[in-house]
Parts: structure tokens; sequence; C-alpha cells
């Protein structure tokens, strides 16, 4: 089914107030409209009706989208209609109509709309009404009304677009939605699911309600990798994770040579496409010549704070035949756990041989690997 994407944004937005529409108000750190926008965008080909005051603001929020935008009218049925007709010249099999105003629209309700258009003529969200209801007159409850089969209506509604071209066309005006607009025509609409996130920014208030929706909807997490190598020489010990290992051999490098310690800091690094540990303490500077890698490590984690990241866990794998890691593991766990402020369970060391394969089993050096995954506070 060619499904088309109608946006209407022709409002005014006066319940909203503010210096400009709704739709152009900063939400988040991109205008209502983009927010909307991105939710749609892939779904088809998509018309945005404006007020022709507003040309210039809808450019800007649909920069770099493919978007045909429309002139509106005085009501939002008129700018549906103007939006549906303008869908004609490439008619599609159906069109989701959605208000502008619904940035959080989640993707579920869009395709629980989508779906329902396989079998019926018209789909909408709605949410049955729970609270109880009343009138009012003033200060005064007049009355009680009886909420068993009311529901809460939402967007997108979804409709054949032959169907709903046609009943917008025969329809005299004043309906509230879409839905209206289809059943004066004789259409069956089928009610999907809605979903509370799907707000409408309605009143000064609802842009804070919107933003902390959007928040937790665009949780940024990062994943980083990290692998180093560092090769034997002549010694009595090894540090492995901050831990002195008793071994018949040392490791090579101008640190310490913490390779497990390394891994984990090149990930967090990585995570935040920071580059690498040889960019921030570069070998050939004599200052960190034979130095603690535990200044690296909490140069990256404090890196990460810096961003507003917090350090959700790290995973170290140590692949070498000797010296044996497990009688150490709980120690470099504690000491990793330590030196980057994270609980035990949020740091994982591990180790593995190679089973006497290539450079690690020939016990020429010792290899780690690490993952670290950063989220947003
Ligand atoms: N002439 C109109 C009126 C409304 N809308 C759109 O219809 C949706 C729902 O309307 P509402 O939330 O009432 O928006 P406004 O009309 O802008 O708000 P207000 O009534 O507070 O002025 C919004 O996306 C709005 O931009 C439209 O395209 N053309
Ligand atoms: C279409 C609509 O969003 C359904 O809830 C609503 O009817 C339009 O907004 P308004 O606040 O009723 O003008």
């Amino acid at each position: 089914m060619r499904c088309a994407v109608l946006i209407v944004a022709a409002g005014r937005g006066t319940r909203a107030g503010g210096e400009q529409p709704k739709q152009w108000q900063n939400l988040a750190g991109k205008p209502v409209a983009r927010w909307t926008l991105e939710r749609f965008a892939g779904l088809g080909p998509t018309v945005m009706v404006i007020h022709r005051d507003d040309r210039a603001r809808a450019e800007a929020a649909c920069a770099g989208l493919p978007v045909t935008l429309v002139e509106g009218g005085a009501e939002r049925a008129d700018s549906v209609r103007a939006g549906l007709e303008a869908l004609l010249a490439d008619a599609p099999d159906a069109v989701l109509i959605q208000d502008v105003a619904r940035p959080c629209t989640p993707v579920h309700t869009i395709a629980r709309v989508r779906a329902a258009l396989e079998t019926a003529a018209g789909a909408a969200p709605a949410l049955p009404v729970s609270d109880a209801l009343w009138t009012g007159a003033g200060e005064r409850v007049t009355g009680t009304q009886d909420r068993s089969g009311l529901y809460r209506a939402q967007t997108p509604q979804g409709f054949l677009f032959p169907d709903i071209l046609t009943a917008h066309r025969a329809h005299p005006g004043g309906a509230a939605d879409d839905v209206e607009v289809a059943r004066a025509a004789g259409l069956d609409v089928t009610i999907v699911p809605g979903d509370e996130a799907n707000l409408k920014i309605t009143l000064p208030e609802d842009f804070a309600r919107a933003a902390r929706l959007l928040k937790e909807d665009t949780m940024d997490i990062r994943v980083g990798n990290g692998f180093d190598v560092h090769a034997f020489e002549e010694g009595d010990h090894v540090i492995l994770c901050g831990v002195r290992v008793p071994h018949d051999r040392k490791l090579k490098g101008h640190s310490d040579a913490d390779v497990g310690m390394h891994a984990v800091t090149d990930a967090l690094y990585g995570a935040m496409a920071e580059g690498d540990i040889g960019q921030h303490f570069p070998p050939s500077d004599p200052q960190w010549k034979g130095a603690a890698s535990e200044i690296f490590l909490t140069h990256a984690a404090e890196m990460a704070r810096q961003k507003g990241f917090g350090i959700s866990n790290v995973d170290i794998t140590l692949i070498c035949e000797r010296p044996k890691v497990g009688p150490h593991a709980a120690d470099m766990r504690a000491r990793m756990a330590r030196l980057l402020g994270l609980e035990e369970d949020r740091v994982s060391v591990k180790a593995t041989t190679s089973e006497r394969l290539g450079f690690t089993g020939r016990e020429e050096g010792i290899a780690a690997l690490a993952t670290a995954t950063l989220v947003k506070t």
C-alpha cells in the first residue's frame, strides 16, 4: 500500500503562547515541527500544510527532508483539504494525517494505524477516558457524565486516500478532526490503541512535558571498543588492570604497560569518538615514561563526565597463556571499579588463552580487548 503523510501545521498556536506559533518554537534543541517530521520520515511522500506567513520557518524546519509545502486555510479541516488536494497529483493508496503539534508520536502508534488500514477505510489512535467526567459552570460542578464508550482522540488519523478526499470535499466544515469528517461520509473508522506519550502541545506547560518525553525517547547511548598488545621482556611481574601479578617476565612499554587498562581507556575514548590513548598521551613525550596507566584511564573517564556521560559498564578480556588471571580477577575488577567510580557489578574482567596459537599462544606477549558503554545523563 502506497502511503502518504500529511502534516497539518497552519495553525496559529494561540493557546500555547510564545513569540511564534508553537510548531516553530524550540523543543529540546529543534523546532516542534522538525521532531514531528522526523517521526514520519521515510514513510512516503510528505506534504506539510503551513500558514502563508510561515514559509521561511517551515523551510528551515524541513531542511534536508523531502517535504512539499502547501498553504493551508482558516480551519484545521481547510488545511487538511488543501493537503489532500496537493497529494492528488500523484495519488497514494492511503494517507496518514498528523497534527504538527504532536512531536512525540510513538513509532508503534504510527505502525498500528498503518496496519489497521490493510482492512479498514479509516483508523485512528485513541485512549479510553479513565477519569470521571463532570459538567461545570464556573467553580461549581453541575452534573456528571457517563464516561463509558468515550475516547480521547489522537493523530495520525489514517484513511484510504480516495475515501477521505471525497469525504472532505463533501463536508460542510466545523469538524474537530478527520474521523468526524470520515464518519459524516459514512466511513467506518477503527480505533487502535493510542499512547499517553502522544500528547498534543496545546498549552505553554505542554512544552516541558514533551521535552521530558523526547529525552526519555532519544536516550544517547555510546559503545566503544579498545584493543591493546604488549610484548614480554625480562622481569618478575606484570601490571594488569591496576594489579601487580608476579610472573617470570614483565610487559614492555613506555608506561607501566598495563595492557588491560589501556584497552579500557581506548574503549572510553572510542565511545566518545575522541581518538585514542596515543593521541592524548604520546609515547614520544618523556613525561609518560613509566607512568601508572591509571592516569590515562582517569583522564578518559573524566572526559566522559565532562561531556555529560555516565559510564554504564566496562567489559575486559585479557588474552594470555600465563600468568593465570583467574586468581587475580576479583582484585582487578575492584581496582578498575574504584578508578572508574563504578559499582563492581558494572565491571567485568575475564581471561582466555589462545589455545597456544599465535603470539599470545607462544607467550610472546599479552593482548587485551575491552568494551565500554556510555549513557548521556
Ligand atoms: N487553520 C488551521 C488550524 C490548525 N491547524 C493544525 O491542526 C493541528 C491541531 O490544532 P491545534 O492544536 O488546535 O493547533 P492551533 O490551531 O495552532 O492551536 P490554537 O487553537 O491554540 O490556536 C495543529 O497541528 C495545527 O497547526 C492547521 O493546520 N490549520
Ligand atoms: C485532531 C485532534 O488532535 C484530535 O485530538 C484535535 O481534534 C485537534 O486539536 P484541537 O485542540 O481540538 O483544535
